[in-house]
């Protein structure tokens, strides 16, 4: 596939495609990265980050042991961290972990194909040091971390308890005499398990424990401690420290598990922005809002919904190149081969991960603004939107981790045999992308706290109290009845608040009739868990979808027109996608007929033939490099085959051509010797 002047070819099918595509695909790279400007920006980072020749492994990761893969990770990391020192801070300084974060994310994955044993260092470490701290605290801590001496992780979560904070067992019981906390952990569950970078890379880490001062115990609080020595990196005494053992996924990530004998810590150790202990051990409590020590929790929440969506691109990409390259079957007797792209059913699996991944990024930069507003909301003391935003941004953690891994698992399908190769990517894109509806809070868990708010948002309504902006639609559905019928996209999106309104109130009815029936609250509440679960979750569709759809008009008012329709076609297909997943719904709380269903189903079907030709210019546009897509599949050329083989061939297995177990085991058995 090499031109006379060694120049690799694109494959045929592939280019063909891109010469059909309707639009100037640069267009809508320019809308997901929020401005020409920032593609601008990004391009140059990646082209001067991605060109070191230490991206190419020799012997793929997933060839590698445990501890091989682990060191190669911590290599890999240390290279990223000095880059992101010397290099990329050119862009901006610390603004880099503000708006170019997201690019950061990007390249990351170029160097790692799993996970840095360094994630959790950027990603928690140091976002709980500016969330929790004293301006003198950051002073002192943030530097040291920034620049790498300090190496920390967040170690929340214990052997026996990782969803219900209140019930953690680890206790800091401070001590006046020596001004000290005396870290303990009384129980085997009160373990710490989980942290990333805990096992074997970091030297500090920030401990969730139970606050025991004069007695009296107030709660969980933030702590820094240092576990290991700066200069040996041996844990220090008082401190049980190791590795949790392989998983699914994230197995270069090194979590491990922490316990500490009466290990002592300094007063000032205590994360202060929220509370602070005196001298004297008096506790004085600074949150008045009562759940400002979850606030790092809050964060990520927030940046999982980017990173899914970004996940969601790569997997769509690679999945939507390789069914224009791949050929298979026949539709008529004796025609050629067609690409398994224009198998409508194909297009099914694949065009909804496209709008997916659209409608998740534009929801994750609403999400974003609307976080930001928050954010300078307390800093000026106001913490009233704060109980909204936990309740949007729980349920959109839990949709779109779950929607993602769902779809990322039906790219892997889509792409038969060859998808289940390590080498597609698609596998451990999948297993990272899965632990992200665990990690951070539950799917279900984070559900029932979207559930708490709309109770309550349904019980002002009925007092005739005002409502806040997710779930003021509330008061329009109130009344009992159907919502009417409308096949627009206005008029799904309005059939989607209906259903979630419906539920609200079917909801409401259970939990009041069993309560009617002599049971508590909870009990009545427990018993009505499943449907609560389901109405959060038509809350969450019905923000969602209406998001896409606004964010979309929005962005594509100034877009060429070829823009615009591909652009309203994927939103389109994405209201008609779920109108017809939750079709039992809307007969239940819509007008909808069965004429009505019929016309859905003809035109997503028409809507899938409409994106067909767009389809690789559409992935195109995600503008994901080869270095970050780490896949044969996936790769810009379409060079399926050769990279398929090329990888075959780095596997440790084809290095000799008979491997010493025919000698030692086969050998005998076929001689009947063994
Ligand atoms: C090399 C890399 C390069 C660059 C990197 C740069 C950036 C990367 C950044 C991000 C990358 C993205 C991802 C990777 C990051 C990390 C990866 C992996 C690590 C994962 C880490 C973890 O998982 S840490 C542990 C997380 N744990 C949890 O999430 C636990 C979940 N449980 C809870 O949150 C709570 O226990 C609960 C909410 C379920 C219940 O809390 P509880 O105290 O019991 O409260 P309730 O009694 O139920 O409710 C009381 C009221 O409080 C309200 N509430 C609860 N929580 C909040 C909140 N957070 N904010 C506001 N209000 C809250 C609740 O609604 C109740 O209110 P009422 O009015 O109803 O009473
Ligand atoms: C890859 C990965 C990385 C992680 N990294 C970190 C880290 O760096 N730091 C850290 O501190 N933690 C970390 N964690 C831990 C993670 O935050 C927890 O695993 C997560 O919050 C879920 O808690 P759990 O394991 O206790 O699950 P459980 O709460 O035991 O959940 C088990 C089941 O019980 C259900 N359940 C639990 N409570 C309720 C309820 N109230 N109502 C209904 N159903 C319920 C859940 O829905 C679930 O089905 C990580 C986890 C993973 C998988």
């Amino acid at each position: 596939m090499s031109d006379n002047k060694g120049v690799r070819r694109v494959n045929e099918d592939l280019a063909r495609e891109r010469a059909n595509c309707s639009f100037d695909v640069r267009e809508i790279t320019f809308l997901l990265d929020g401005g020409e400007n920032n593609t601008i920006t990004r391009k140059k980072i990646e082209d001067f980050t991605l060109t070191d020749e230490l991206l190419s492994d020799k012997v793929p990761d997933e060839c590698l042991s445990p501890k091989e893969k682990y060191e190669n990770a911590v290599r890999k990391s240390c290279l990223f961290g000095k880059l992101v020192k010397d290099k990329l801070l050119e862009f901006g300084g610390l603004e880099t972990f503000g708006p170019n974060s997201f690019v950061l994310r990007r390249i990351a994955d170029a160097f790692f194909k799993e996970i840095s044993p360094l994630l959790l260092h950027l990603g928690m470490f140091v976002p709980t040091i500016l969330g929790q701290c004293t301006a003198e605290q950051q002073s002192e801590w943030l530097p040291r971390a920034l620049s790498m001496q300090v190496i920390g992780t967040y170690a929340q979560t214990e052997l026996g308890h990782g969803t219900f904070i209140r019930g953690l067992e680890t206790t800091a019981t401070y001590d006046p005499e020596t001004e000290e906390f005396v870290l303990h952990s009384p129980t085997l569950s009160s373990f710490k398990w989980w942290a990333g970078g805990l096992g074997k890379t970091v030297n500090h880490c920030i401990v969730v424990a139970q606050l025991h001062t004069k007695g009296q115990c107030h709660g969980t609080h933030p702590f820094i401690v240092q576990i290991r020595d700066l200069e040996t990196h041996q844990p220090l005494p008082g401190i049980k420290v190791g590795e949790i053992g392989p998983k699914l996924g994230f197995n270069t990530a090194d979590n491990g598990f922490l316990g500490f004998d009466k290990y002592r810590i300094p007063r000032m150790n205590m994360m202060m922005k929220n509370a602070q202990i005196l001298k004297d051990g008096t506790y004085v409590k600074l949150d008045r809002h009562g759940k400002m020590t979850y606030g790092t929790m809050v964060f990520i929440r927030v940046m999982v919904v980017n990173e899914v969506a970004f996940n969601l691109a790569k997997a769509a990409t690679i999945a939507v190149r390789y069914s224009a390259v791949r050929r298979q079957s026949e539709k008529k007797p004796g025609e050629p081969e067609p690409q398994i792209l224009d198998y409508v059913t194909q297009q099914h699996k694949l065009f909804i991960c496209i709008a997916t991944a659209h409608a998740l990024q534009l929801t994750s930069d609403w999400l974003w603004r609307t976080f930001s507003g928050v954010v300078t909301d307390i800093k000026h003391g106001k913490t009233d939107s704060l109980p909204e935003f936990h309740a949007l941004s729980s349920c959109l953690k839990a949709i779109s981790t779950s929607d993602a891994a769902l779809l990322i698992e039906q790219c892997r399908h889509s792409c038969g045999g060859h998808g289940y190769m390590m080498s597609s990517n698609l596998p451990l894109i999948y297993s990272f992308v899965t632990a992200t509806r665990t990690y951070e809070g539950d799917y279900t868990v984070l559900l029932l706290q979207t559930a708490r708010f709309l109770i309550k948002a349904w019980e002002q309504a009925e007092a005739g109290k005002p409502l806040t902006p997710t779930v003021s639609y509330l008061t329009k559905y109130f009344k009992d009845g159907r919502v009417p019928w409308d096949s627009t996209s206005e008029g799904i999106v309005n059939a989607a608040y209906g259903v979630a309104a419906g539920k609200i109130s079917a909801c409401v009815k259970s939990i009041r009739n069993r309560v009617k029936t002599g049971l508590s609250y909870e009990d009545a509440w427990d018993l009505t868990t499943v449907q609560l679960v389901a109405a959060a979750e038509a809350h969450c569709r019905a923000v969602i979808c209406d998001v896409y759809r606004s964010e979309a008009v929005r962005l594509t008012e100034k877009s060429s027109p070829n823009v615009r329709a591909v652009m309203r076609q994927l939103t389109t297909l994405y209201l008609h996608y779920w109108a017809l997943e939750r079709i039992g719904d809307l007969l239940r709380y819509s007008a909808v007929s069965e004429e009505d269903v019929v016309a859905l189903q003809q035109k997503y079907e028409e809507l899938l033939a409409l994106i067909r030709p767009d389809a690789v210019g559409l992935v195109d546009a995600f503008d994901i490099r080869d270095e970050i897509l780490n896949s044969t599949l996936g790769a810009y050329d379409g060079r399926v085959y050769e990279r398929l083989m090329e990888e075959a061939l780095k596997s440790p297995l084809n290095a000799e051509p008979v491997n010493r177990s025919f000698h030692m085991y086969l050998k005998p058995l076929m001689q009947g010797k063994l």
